[in-house]
């Protein structure tokens, strides 16, 4: 099922907490509501639902208006942050309770949930849980049954608010990988909410940047990623160095630069346009190795990262050495307008930057 919101906007009270939001989601695209706490990717949701009422602007799934159709017409399935499943139930029960409380004419025969709830089950791997209660379950085993009774009622459309947000960061990754295999099995339009750029980068097709009740951004993980569409999509997605100041640029106007770790060319000789650094910290993170260090001219510190590869044959290098850092494809936007600026034939530049770790 493919969903259009078309000028959709609400208010809690005199706060704007989505404002006239537009956005397409085809058919069996898994879609990511990216953003910061309180940009409206909650709401919107709710409101694609049908939890949550719209002050203007309509919704559309397959092309019929669905804005005014209650919750119980919508063939939604939702995944909530704290599992919210039925204690007093078995998990079979939990995932059967959907198709029983339909209405008789609708409701499936006993067997055929039962093959059902087995066959889901079976789908999340979790089928010799079915006897147990949830609170015999660890977290990521309810999240998966939680999941399992959303699917059991065959939704056209799959809404997840922040699924695994509660989970240690390990489940997390085993259930990013698990969900996106389910998807490719059932093809389910999905929508899911997080705040957190890497589940978004790692799991979507679409990511949906929001940032204060607006959508500042829609694209694949990498459009996102390598061409952010403003200063906000690029400071929020991955870890940058920023770059402020009335020395950018001689136009006088406020420009932000941003430069992100890996790009920073780090080398023990100077040579080109480089700064002068201090080696303030070294911390080896997996297959990634991040310094930290201290601009000599201006004393600002800021974050550069290589491979371990490239580490191994950099070293030895320790804490309070002298690097010399240069600062490749830096990316400036105009504080005002929000839009990129190209850099390129801005000479100078390099070196005149007061730099800020964010
Ligand atoms: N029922 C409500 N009454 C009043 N204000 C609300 C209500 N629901 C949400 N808001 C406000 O609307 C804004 C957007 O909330 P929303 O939950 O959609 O954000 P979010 O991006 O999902 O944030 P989070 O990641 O923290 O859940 C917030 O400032 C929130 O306080």
């Amino acid at each position: 099922m493919g969903i259009t919101i078309k000028e959709v906007s609400k208010a809690f009270g005199t706060f704007a907490a989505v404002k006239n939001v537009n956005l397409e989601i085809p058919t069996g695209d898994f879609v990511a509501l990216l953003g910061p706490s309180g940009s409206g990717k909650t709401t919107l949701l709710r409101m694609i639902a049908g939890l949550e009422g719209l002050d203007s602007g309509n919704i559309f799934f397959d092309e019929i208006d669905y804005t005014y159709k209650p919750i119980k017409e919508r063939n939604v399935g939702f995944v909530f942050q704290n599992y919210a499943l039925f204690k007093h139930m078995t998990i079979f029960e939990n995932i059967a309770f959907g198709l029983k409380v339909r209405p008789r004419k609708t409701r499936p025969s006993k067997n055929v949930i039962a093959d059902k709830v087995n066959e889901l089950l079976k789908l999340v791997q979790l089928d010799h849980l079915a006897t147990r209660y949830p609170s015999q379950l660890s977290g990521g085993q309810r999240q998966r049954i939680a999941l399992a009774r959303a699917l059991a009622v065959e939704p056209d459309v799959l809404l997840l608010d922040e699924p695994f947000g509660a989970l240690d960061a390990k489940v997390r990754q085993e259930l990013r990988h698990w969900l996106r295999e389910i998807h490719q099995k059932l093809n389910i339009t999905t929508i899911f909410v997080t705040h957190d750029q890497e589940e978004a980068l790692e799991m979507a097709d679409t990511v949906v940047v929001m940032n204060q009740g607006k959508i500042e951004q829609i694209g694949t993980p990498e459009e996102v990623y390598q061409k952010p569409a403003n200063a906000f999509v690029y400071s929020f997605l991955g870890r940058v160095n920023e770059f402020r100041g009335s020395a950018l640029f001689e136009d006088n106007e406020e420009n932000i630069g941003y430069i992100r770790p890996h790009e920073i060319v780090l080398r023990k000789i100077l040579q080109g346009n480089s700064v002068s650094s201090e080696v303030s910290h070294i911390h080896i993170i997996g297959s990634t190795v991040r310094f930290e260090l201290r601009r000599q001219d201006t004393n600002d510190l800021f974050e550069a990262e290589m491979s371990i590869e490239q580490y191994q044959n950099f070293s030895p290098v320790k804490k309070g050495d002298i690097l010399y850092a240069e600062f490749k494809n830096i990316v400036v936007f105009n504080t005002n307008s929000a839009n990129e600026i190209t850099l390129t034939e801005k000479s100078g530049i390099r070196t005149s930057l007061k730099s800020k770790l964010i």
